[in-house]
């Protein structure tokens, strides 16, 4: 029987963990005491360096790799004793193009996965057309989907996932080798399932500036531990604190050993690029001091907001994760 859904959560994932034996008898623990919630409507980036753990979760999420131990709810559906209910909550698009099937058209692609999930008649008939049209691809319809783009079988593949109308939607690389355009239209497609359709949209990816502009809130996880998860917006705030960017001319030899450890010098074009925290504001006019005593000429001096591709790369190089944020917040 489906758990009472009462922490407004459509994933809860407790304490999951996945070991394998080696060949040489040794236990590797690919997902290691993983706890997430994910709300209702919220897209959900999870992410990772190669080998960290992502597809292995999202397997389990999917019923397709069984846990070492824990527990997955999917839409409050437990994925072991309730399997066959926990999957019909979600909709899954692991290797995107190659989750349909090519020689068929758009609409027999729907029709077959429809019918695989026990949908049937006209339902089935007025869904399809319903998600055809919500993805522009109504017109398409009879075409076979070997000729389509890339970004319109990413987009069938949806429509497939999407077809028993799962609260569900879990995505391996949605913009993997989509061109801008199409990258576009995918990233306001999720949205919208998002914020008006109130879908659950989880997406793994390497590309972090899709990321950083698509989704809620991000976790990350680390050879199988999870390092860091909170929104977007936090996570920016947490290592955007006092980082600045002081932009001059001139020759800076002597000024680089009187810098402190945590700034970077870089050169570009014959302007010299120094950045780093700063604490406080006698901290900077004492730099800037420091610069025009050099003889080198000031250009400017700007805080600057980190993206999400740095705040990935700190945590990760860290290993400590948000243990060691404040630690890390100094490493602009
Ligand atoms: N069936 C398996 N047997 C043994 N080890 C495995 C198995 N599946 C995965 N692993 C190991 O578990 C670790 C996590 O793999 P996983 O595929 O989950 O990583 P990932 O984060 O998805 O990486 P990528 O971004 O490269 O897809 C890796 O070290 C991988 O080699």
């Amino acid at each position: 029987m489906r758990e009472q859904n009462v922490t407004g959560m459509t994933v809860e994932i407790k304490a999951l963990s996945k070991t394998y034996r080696k060949n040489n008898g040794t236990v590797f623990t690919a997902v290691d005491n993983v706890n997430l919630a994910i709300h209702r409507g919220e897209v959900f980036g999870f992410l990772g360096a190669n080998g960290a753990g992502k597809t292995t979760t999202i397997k389990m999420m999917c019923g397709l790799v069984a846990p070492t131990s824990g527990r997955i709810l999917l839409n409050g559906c437990d994925t072991g004793p309730e399997r066959g209910n926990a999957m019909r909550q979600i909709g899954v698009v692991l290797e995107g193009t190659r989750n349909i099937y090519w020689p068929l058209s758009a609409w027999q692609n729907l029709m077959y996965f429809g019918r695989l999930k026990g949908c049937s008649g006209r339902a089935l008939n007025e869904r399809s057309e319903q998600l055809l049209r919500e993805l522009e691809l109504w017109d398409r319809r009879n075409d076979i989907v070997r000729n389509f783009s890339r970004g319109m079988q990413q987009r069938i593949a949806i429509a497939c996932a999407l077809i028993a109308d799962p609260p569900i939607l879990i995505l391996d690389e949605p913009t993997l080798g989509l061109d801008v355009e199409a990258t576009q239209i995918m990233k306001a497609l999720l949205q919208r399932l998002a914020r008006e359709y109130q879908k659950t949209v989880i997406i793994t990816s390497h590309q972090l500036d899709v990321v950083q502009e698509l989704c809620d809130r991000v976790a990350i996880i680390h050879k199988g531990r999870i390092i860091a998860d909170r929104s977007l917006a936090e996570l920016l705030a947490l290592f955007g604190q006092g980082c600045y960017q002081i932009k001059a001319k001139g020759n800076f030899a002597n000024l680089e050993k009187n810098l402190p450890g945590d700034f970077s010098v870089t050169e570009e074009n014959g302007t010299v690029l120094l950045t780093g925290p700063i604490s406080s504001q006698a901290e900077l006019y004492g730099l800037l001091l420091k610069i025009r005593e050099q003889g080198m000429t000031l250009i400017a001096a700007s805080p600057i907001e980190p993206d999400l591709e740095e705040v990935f790369l700190k945590l990760v190089k860290n290993k400590g994760g948000e243990g060691q944020r404040w630690r890390h917040a100094k490493l602009c």
